[in-house]
């Protein structure tokens, strides 16, 4: 497996993917067809906001399972095309918070003491003391937009530093804003109310352009701190505002487009202290952030779940043991049905009974749909499979009951294509051995490998010794059989045979033929 790295990241994530076996190449600011050509071959791709991974990228990279972003903004990679390729997406949530949420505050400070411009004009000779008359953060109100992981961080921190908050976030809720001391506000309060006001939403369609003229005129006065995404405040206005003492200053890390060209307008108003993004930029952040990126590489390349995962159906560390044995028992189910069934796929269900209806399984159930598709031979697996589903028009139905007659847990998959359909149960043997114990009514005891060939057959004497021996005198060896029946004797049964060889069309054919034979369908696992 090869993991392309296009954007720096610490030393210790590279060689958690060396250690792990797999090939690492990096190649830093590469963009255009030189980026395209380098991912032709990668296996997984690592980025931070440097890498614009486009829909053009998953197109040219078909071997592609897994990009990591080595860090907390996905506003570069475009997630649906991602899902559409079956690629998963995953970021490092966790890891750069308190480094970006320090470089907030050193930022908010370096606007209200105009830090940086008195250290320029310092270094050039100057002795500016009098130039200068800062604003103290203490007693003064803390507006945040977007009170997530980093929103909170920063409200601690400058609460500890004597400010009152008040936050303008429609997704939190009311318990964790008290726990924070800060009060939840409406938006035009927050604007109002901030003597300083800090912006922590990601840049998605509706906060793109949140903040510009109207909004800093609703500040009217105070600073003005971006450390989230550039785009989220309109950059034209800021200068502006800024320019014209609507606000007194503003701190800006992250840009519209970066690396920020020299004539944007932030770069040359002098209240405007700017950074080049580099609020992630801590030994201790970068090292986070690549390690737990690293990890999810490997783990999406042993099919382990990865827990940061974006567009793929999650599941919970600690629970993975227990559900990991019905992903594959799934995918069988889904794709002996999808083979039994004949005409066109209308809906597909994936009952749970017993035990394992109490867990959480969003990811056996895409897995019991890649099944069910596979013989279609769509390019699918669990990230796409529902999406999958649903852009065909077909409806995937979940059902669970606890209770549970026969089994412990018993994984059902149904596919239907309106008037017919077929059914096809698995079960764990001592936990862990699958096996086939129900088609259609019947009751066997299959176990699911290779080639398998179904037959149903009315139950009379010698149907079952001319079956094996049309297989046998065609070199087809048969490795294990069930017979299962409906009722009594005489009536409709179905036997599941493991076969060694391929079954040769003229062969189904011939069996077919003798009119005790109902139907015979082949299946590939
Ligand atoms: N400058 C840097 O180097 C740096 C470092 C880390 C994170 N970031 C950026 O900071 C931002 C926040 O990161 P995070 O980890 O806190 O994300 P998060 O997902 O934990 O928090 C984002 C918050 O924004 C809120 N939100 C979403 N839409 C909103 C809207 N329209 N109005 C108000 N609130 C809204 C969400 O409810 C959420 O609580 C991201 O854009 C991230 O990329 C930048
Ligand atoms: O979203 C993030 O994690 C930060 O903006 C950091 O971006 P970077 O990894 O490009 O420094």
């Amino acid at each position: 497996m090869k993991v392309l790295v296009t954007d720096p990241i610490a030393d210790a994530g590279l060689d958690r993917l060396r250690e792990a076996g797999y090939e690492v190449e990096t190649a830093y600011d590469v963009e255009g067809d030189a980026l395209l050509e380098a991912v032709s071959d990668a296996n997984g791709l690592i980025v931070r906001s440097g890498t614009q991974v486009t829909a053009e990228v998953f197109e040219a990279a078909p071997d592609l399972v897994i990009v990591g972003r080595a860090g907390i903004g996905v506003d570069n990679i475009d997630i649906d095309a991602a899902t559409q390729h079956g690629v998963i997406v995953a970021n490092a949530p966790e890891g750069n918070v308190r480094a970006a949420a320090e470089h907030t505050v050193a930022m908010g400070f370096a606007a209200a003491r105009s830090i940086p411009q008195a250290h320029a004009r310092l270094k050039d000779g100057e002795w500016a003391k009098s130039d200068y008359l800062g604003n103290e953060v203490n007693g003064k109100t803390l507006g945040v937009v977007g009170l997530g992981r980093v929103g909170q961080e920063v409200a601690k921190k400058f609460s500890s530093l004597g400010m009152d908050i008040v936050a303008y976030d429609p997704y939190i809720g009311e318990e964790r804003a008290d726990q924070l001391g800060a009060e939840l506000v409406e938006f035009d309060a927050c604007l109002s109310r901030a003597d300083f006001l800090t912006v922590h939403t990601p840049l998605t369609p509706e906060t793109e352009g949140l903040i510009s003229t109207d909004e800093l005129e609703t500040m009217g006065s105070g600073y003005l701190v971006n450390c989230a995404r550039g785009g989220v405040v309109d950059e034209a206005a800021l200068a502006e505002a800024v320019d014209a003492g609507v606000i007194d200053g503003a701190a800006v890390d992250v840009f519209a487009d970066e690396p920020v060209s020299p004539d944007n307008p932030l770069l040359s108003v002098d209240d405007v202290v700017v950074t080049p993004h580099l609020g992630a930029s801590t030994s201790a952040a970068q090292e986070n952030v690549a390690v737990s990126t690293a990890d999810q590489i490997v783990a999406a390349f042993r099919d382990e779940p990865v827990i940061n995962a974006l567009n793929a159906p999650s599941v919970d560390e600690s629970a993975f043991p227990r559900i990991q044995p019905y992903i594959g028992l799934a995918e069988t189910a889904g794709k002996i049905a999808a083979q039994l069934l004949d005409g066109r796929l209308g809906e597909v269900e994936v009952t749970y009974t017993g035990d394992i209806a109490g867990e959480d399984i969003e990811l056996v159930t895409a897995s019991a749909l890649k099944g069910v598709f596979a013989p279609l031979e769509w390019q699918v697996n669990a990230v796409n499979a529902p999406q999958v589903a649903k852009e065909r028009g077909i409806e995937v139905v979940e059902s669970k009951s606890r209770q549970s007659d026969d089994f412990q847990s018993l994984v059902t998959v149904t596919v239907r294509n309106g008037d017919e359909e077929m059914t096809v149960s698995g079960t764990l043997f001592t936990g862990e051995d699958p096996r086939i114990v129900r088609i259609n009514g019947y009751r066997l005891d299959a176990i699911p490998y290779g080639q398998m060939l179904v037959a149903r057959n009315y139950d009379k004497p010698g149907v079952i010794g001319f079956i094996g021996t049309v297989l046998g005198e065609n070199d087809v060896n048969i490795a294990g059989m069930f017979n299962a029946r409906r009722a009594k004797a005489g009536g409709e049964a179905l036997t599941v045979y493991n076969l060694d060889d391929d079954v040769p069309e003229s062969v189904r054919e011939k069996l077919l033929a003798d009119d005790r034979i109902i139907d015979v369908d082949l299946i590939t696992l």
